[in-house]
C-alpha cells in the first residue's frame, strides 16, 4: 500500500512516511493510493472483536507491514488503556430506532482522543525507532488540541505547538489546553477564528522549505492517519449492533465541521461497512448543508454558536471528497480547488448534486434547535446530549426515513465540556473529577497576532531542529 496526494505531485510513499509529511508537499490531501476492502465475510468474523483488535485489524490493511505486528498491538493497547468505559467507545440504545455511540471516554471527553492517543503514541514511536525530531503543529476550534496536547505532553523528542482562537473555545476546553505546564508544550491563542488558524498552519506546512527545516508533523485530519483511525469506530459501531438491527445494513447521523468526522465514515464505508445513508450534521456554519443540498461550496459570514468546535466554513476534509467525487482525478481536482482559490467559491451542476446527495444528506442545526433537542432528549430519555453531538441528533430526527433502519448519531463530546450551553436550559450537571480540577490551576498561553509571519517567529524559538 503507498500513499498519494489529491493533487497527484506526490511519489508514492509508505506508512511512515506518509505519516510523517502529514500535508502533500503539493498542496494536496494525502489518500491511499487504492483503498482496500473487507469482504462481507470477513466483516462478520469480526463481531464480538474488541474496539482494540478491529483497530488493529483495520490498520494492518494500511500499514505494509512497517510497524511490526507486536509493537501495533502494544500502540493500540496503549492508547485505549485510559479510556474509562470497557468498551472504549460504549453503543447506547436510545430507542429501537437509535443508538448513540459515545466517542468521548478518553482523557480530553471528546473523540478526538479516539485518534489522538493513537497518535501521540505513534508519533513517540517514530521517534525513537527512526531518530525523527517530532514537532507538532495544530489548529483546533478546542478538542483537538486538547487531545493532541494530552496526546504527546511530556513526550521525549516531541514539542507540540497549538494555535487557538482567542475567546472562541468553550471555558472547560481553554483551561484543558492552558494549563498543562510540560515545557514540551505551546499554546498560542490567535485573533481571530479556527479558519484563520487552520489557514495559518496549512501555509506554513505548504512552505516545504520550513517544513522541512522545522521538521513540521501534523495532527489535525490533514494527516490521513487521523481519519483511518476515526473510520474503525463505523466499523465497531456497526459491529457491536445485534444482528436483527444491523441486517441489511445501517446509517449514520454525524456532526461535522472539518468533514473529517464524516469523511472517516465514507472512507469506512468504501472499505465494506454495510451504511446506507451518511448523514451530515453541522450547525449555522452550513457551507456543508449548502454544498450538498444547492452544489455550491461557499464560505459565508462565520459565526459563534452553541457547539463552538464546528465553527468551521472551510472544511480541510472536503478536498478528500472532491477528489473521490471526481473518480480519483488528481488534475481535476487541482482546478476546481485552484478555482475555489480564484473565486472563493465552487459551484456544481445539476448532474453532479443528484450524486453528491447519493452519497450525503445534510442538515444545518440552528442554535434553538440545538437546545431544545438537549432539552428533549433529557426529558423523554434522561439521556444528557452535548451540544455538538445535538446537532447529531437533531439531523437525525429531520432525516426522518426510519424505514431506512437503524440509526447510529455519533456523540463527539462530554456534555461537561460546554456547560455554557448547558446551563441556557436549566440542566445542572456534575462534571467529571478530571473537569473540575483544571478550574483551580495556573494558565499559560502567548497571544499571537492573526498572521502566519507572527507564529512562524514563535515556532522558530520554540521547535528543536536537532535530532
Ligand atoms: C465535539 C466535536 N464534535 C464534532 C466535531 C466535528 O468533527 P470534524 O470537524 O472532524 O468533522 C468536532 C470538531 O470539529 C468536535 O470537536
Ligand atoms: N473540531 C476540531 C477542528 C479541527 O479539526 P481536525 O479534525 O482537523 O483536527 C477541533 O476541535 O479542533
Amino acid at each position: 500500500m503507498k500513499y498519494i496526494s489529491t493533487r497527484g505531485k506526490v511519489a508514492p510513499i509508505g506508512f511512515i512516511d506518509m505519516f510523517l509529511m502529514g500535508l502533500g508537499e503539493d498542496g494536496g490531501l494525502i489518500v491511499p493510493e487504492k483503498i482496500p476492502t473487507v469482504s462481507a465475510e470477513r466483516l462478520q468474523a469480526w463481531s464480538g472483536l474488541s474496539f482494540q483488535e478491529v483497530m488493529f485489524n483495520v490498520f494492518s490493511l494500511y500499514t505494509n507491514g512497517e510497524i511490526p505486528e507486536a509493537d501495533l498491538r502494544k500502540l493500540i493497547g496503549d492508547s485505549y488503556a485510559g479510556f474509562t468505559s470497557p468498551d472504549v467507545l460504549p453503543l447506547t440504545k436510545i430507542d429501537d430506532g437509535l443508538s448513540v455511540m459515545e466517542l468521548f471516554h478518553g482523557p480530553t471527553f471528546a473523540f478526538k482522543d479516539v485518534a489522538l492517543q493513537f497518535m501521540g503514541n505513534l508519533y513517540a514511536y517514530v521517534a525513537k525507532e527512526r531518530g525523527e525530531v517530532i514537532n507538532i503543529l495544530g489548529a483546533t476550534s478546542g478538542d483537538t488540541g486538547a487531545s493532541a496536547i494530552s496526546s504527546v505532553r511530556g513526550k521525549e523528542g516531541i514539542q507540540i505547538c497549538i494555535l487557538h482562537p482567542d475567546g472562541k473555545v468553550s471555558r472547560v476546553q481553554e483551561l484543558q489546553m492552558t494549563t498543562v505546564q510540560d515545557d514540551n508544550v505551546l499554546n498560542l491563542s490567535v485573533n481571530g477564528n479556527f479558519d484563520d488558524c487552520q489557514r495559518i498552519i496549512k501555509d506554513l506546512f505548504a512552505d516545504v522549505s520550513f517544513k522541512t527545516k522545522y521538521h513540521l508533523r501534523a495532527i489535525n485530519s490533514i494527516n490521513f492517519v487521523r481519519i483511518l483511525a476515526q473510520a474503525v469506530y463505523y466499523f465497531y459501531a456497526y459491529l457491536k449492533l445485534p444482528e436483527a438491527a444491523r441486517a441489511g445494513g445501517i446509517n449514520f447521523s454525524v456532526p461535522t465541521g472539518n468533514f473529517g468526522n464524516i469523511f472517516s465514515g465514507y472512507l469506512a464505508k468504501k472499505m465494506g461497512v454495510p451504511i446506507k445513508q451518511l448523514v451530515l450534521a453541522t450547525n449555522e456554519n452550513n457551507i456543508l448543508e449548502r454544498f450538498v443540498r444547492e452544489g455550491v461550496y461557499k464560505p459565508e459570514g462565520f459565526r459563534s454558536t452553541h457547539s463552538p468546535s464546528m465553527d468551521i466554513q472551510i472544511a480541510s476534509n472536503f478536498e478528500r471528497y472532491l477528489y473521490y467525487f471526481l473518480g480519483e482525478d488528481a488534475a481535476e481536482v487541482t482546478a476546481r480547488m485552484d478555482r475555489f482559490k480564484a473565486e472563493g467559491q465552487l459551484t456544481f451542476t445539476a448532474e453532479e448534486v443528484a450524486r453528491i446527495q447519493g452519497d450525503l444528506s445534510a442538515y444545518s442545526v440552528g442554535n434553538e434547535e440545538c437546545l431544545e433537542t438537549i432539552r428533549d432528549y433529557k426529558g423523554k430519555y434522561g439521556y444528557l446530549l452535548d451540544p455538538h453531538s445535538a446537532c447529531g441528533v437533531a439531523a437525525y430526527e429531520r432525516a426522518g426515513s426510519k424505514a431506512d433502519g437503524t440509526f447510529v448519531s455519533l456523540a463527539t463530546a462530554h456534555p461537561a465540556k460546554f456547560d455554557e450551553a448547558i446551563r441556557l436550559i436549566g440542566i445542572e450537571q456534575k462534571y467529571p473529577e478530571r473537569i473540575s480540577e483544571l478550574f483551580d490551576k495556573p494558565q499559560r498561553q502567548t497571544a499571537v497576532d492573526n498572521s502566519r509571519e507572527a507564529v512562524a517567529a514563535l515556532l522558530v524559538d520554540f521547535y528543536r531542529v536537532d535530532s
